[in-house]
């Protein structure tokens, strides 16, 4: 991974009146596994059916190693693909699937026939060559596709939410193989996908889409510690928006009061901080120390509503004012739980690089 090989610049699609994409820019390196996440309509599909050829862009430019790509169609393109929707030849078998882009290609007999035993290999189907489609699992399906999408050794491939139809166990199977396939081939992976969960697994950058733009880029870690709108914080992990006063701020760094008296210095705030409005305090639950309360602690003095049991984590809701609440996430077992109880009195500390305010 090193230099800048796929260049999207400026671009913006309009259908009729509708703006699907606003102004999309991203550098992508080579070898690189970059995720577009983003709700339903924030204009992922459409960005990468503009890299794909499916639809030209009103504006802006695509470069692949400095040459536009635009003037390209899409079959010439030389592009891999792996879409939902972009499913395999019914009426041909698993084999001919794959060989059929090479023989598109026209490659020799011998050539299509070692390359679809290695791909067969590397997707781990060795065996279901004769096989046709409907013979076969959603799961292995979807290897196929990305088989037949890597048999020509694309530059580039283009997977869009390829693992929606696929139940949990699976997608996280299939996940884990397009992570193995990704290390072994060293293709540039653009990856479109709602899920979260599935792009902090796979990727080595997200970049976060809301609204036809992208809100920030960065690698999960990254955006998790630092969200640099609410948006990207509410999107990536999960989190809790109390109200607060912005006391002042400097640098980068606020000086906030929540309720009548606790105050808490050195947080990290975004947006544009006036002195005295009041502004959105993120808390990360997992990023909360609770401890009993002594009516002494410097934090904040909350009651406990609610304890879930999750598996390894326990949830715990707690009221910290009338009409506010905020969750603390605690492993299972930690003593902090032992033996707490609706009702109970508790402290809430976090440090000031676990917080962010937004105004
Ligand atoms: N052919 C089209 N004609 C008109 N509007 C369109 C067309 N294709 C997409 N749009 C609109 O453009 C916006 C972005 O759509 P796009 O499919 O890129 O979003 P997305 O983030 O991929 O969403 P999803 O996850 O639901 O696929 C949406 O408001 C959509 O309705």
């Amino acid at each position: 991974m090193s230099e800048s090989f796929l260049k999207i610049k400026g671009i913006r699609k309009e259908y009729g009146p509708v703006v699907a994409v606003h102004d999309v820019n991203l550098d992508v390196r080579r070898g690189e596994f970059l995720t577009f996440l983003g709700p339903s309509g924030s204009g992922k599909s459409t960005t990468l059916y503009i890299l794909a050829g499916f639809e030209n862009p009103t504006k802006g430019d695509i470069l692949l190693n400095g040459r536009t790509l635009l003037s390209t169609p899409s079959h010439k393109r030389n592009i891999g693909m792996v879409f939902q929707r972009y499913t395999l030849f019914p009426h041909l078998t698993v084999g001919e699937n794959i060989a059929f882009p090479l023989k598109v290609r026209r490659k020799s007999k011998a050539e299509v026939d070692s390359r679809v035993r290695e791909m067969l290999r590397l997707v781990r189907l060795e065996g279901f060559e004769d096989r046709k489609p409907a013979q076969m699992s959603g799961g292995q399906q979807q290897r196929v596709a990305l088989a037949r999408a890597l048999a020509y050794d694309p530059p580039v491939l283009l997977m869009d939410e390829p693992l929606s139809a696929l139940d949990k166990k699976l997608r996280e199977e299939i996940q884990h193989e397009i992570r193995r396939i990704h290390q072994q081939t060293e293709v540039t992976i653009l990856y479109v996908t709602h899920d979260q969960e599935e792009a902090l697994r796979l990727s080595d950058r997200i970049a976060v889409f809301s609204k036809g733009v992208i809100d920030q880029i960065g690698t999960g870690p990254e955006l998790y510690a630092n969200p640099r709108t609410r948006f990207v914080a509410e999107f990536i992990g999960d989190s809790d928006f109390i109200s607060c006063h912005l006391l002042s701020s400097d640098n980068g760094q606020a000086t906030i009061s929540l309720g009548d008296k606790a105050i808490f210095e050195r947080i990290p705030v975004h947006g544009q901080a006036a002195t005295g409005r009041k502004a959105a305090l993120m808390l990360r639950p997992e990023r909360i120390r609770l401890g009993r309360s002594n009516g002494a602690g410097k934090g904040l003095s909350a009651t406990v509503n609610d304890i879930t049991f999750l598996g390894n984590n326990v949830h715990v809701t707690t009221q910290i004012s009338a009409n506010e609440t905020l969750s603390v996430r605690l492993p299972f077992g930690h003593e902090a739980i032992s033996g707490l109880s609706r009702g109970d009195h508790v402290n809430l500390e976090f440090d000031p690089g676990a917080a962010h305010v937004f105004c």
